[in-house]
């Protein structure tokens, strides 16, 4: 999705609060007492806020620092990445954190840059199997590495606050490319996230 002009991004926040007025009404609400006058504008706003990955390029975030390195040829992890998005069934929250391994082949990128690309893509209406897997493609795609793998740990509000309410079930999803088809390969870099929790 291309990126909204700041006028766009103001009329759909109207639309949005306009639709979450009623939404309150529906739900039983009072949409006039004094609580609850601003809320649909600060919804509106913090929707917009929690799915503004939408707007954003994550392969455009990693070529903004992407530098030629011809020597290092070991393991880049980035672990314990925090993320929060949305479950696109419920839209409610899942969260947890992601870690991030790649080994470069020619290129390496700024290491600010592999959380921001999980934040774009965490922001936006989501799987954790997917997010995992767009993580690993836009840094396959983007820095041609020799290997790339994405580990992902979440809860899922929508298991905890309703559904089957399983408060402490935590859903690890996995992929990789590359090197990381080796078993061994896989196997240090689980053992690198294990370590110092
Ligand atoms: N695979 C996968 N499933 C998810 C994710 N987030 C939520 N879900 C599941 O999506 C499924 C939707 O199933 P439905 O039966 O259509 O929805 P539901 O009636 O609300 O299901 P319950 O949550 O079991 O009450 C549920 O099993 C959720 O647990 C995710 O990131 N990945
Ligand atoms: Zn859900």
């Amino acid at each position: 999705m291309e990126k909204l002009s700041e006028e766009q991004m103001l009329q759909n926040r109207d639309a949005l609060a306009t639709h979450y007025q009623e939404i309150l009404g529906l739900l039983g609400e009072d949409v006039n007492r004094e609580g609850l006058i601003k809320t649909p504008m600060r919804v509106a706003k913090a929707m917009q806020y929690l799915t503004k990955g939408y707007h954003e390029d994550p392969a455009a975030v990693l070529r903004s620092a992407m530098f030629e390195e011809e020597d290092y040829k070991q393991m880049v992890i980035v672990k314990d990445i925090d993320f929060f998005s949305l479950c696109e069934h419920h839209m409610l929250p899942f969260f947890g954190k992601a870690h991030v391994a790649y080994i470069p082949k020619k290129y390496i990128t700024g290491l600010s840059k592999i959380p921001r690309v999980v934040d774009i893509f965490a922001r936006r209406l989501q799987i954790q199997e997917r997010l995992t897997m767009q993580i690993k493609d836009c840094i396959q795609q983007t820095l041609d590495p020799l290997g790339v793998m994405v580990v992902i740990e979440a809860q899922h509000m929508c298991m905890q606050m309703r559904g089957v309410e399983k408060q402490n079930s935590l859903t690890t999803t996995s992929d990789f490319t590359g090197f990381f088809q080796q078993a061994k390969t896989r196997e240090e870099f689980m053992n690198l996230i294990k370590n110092n929790r």
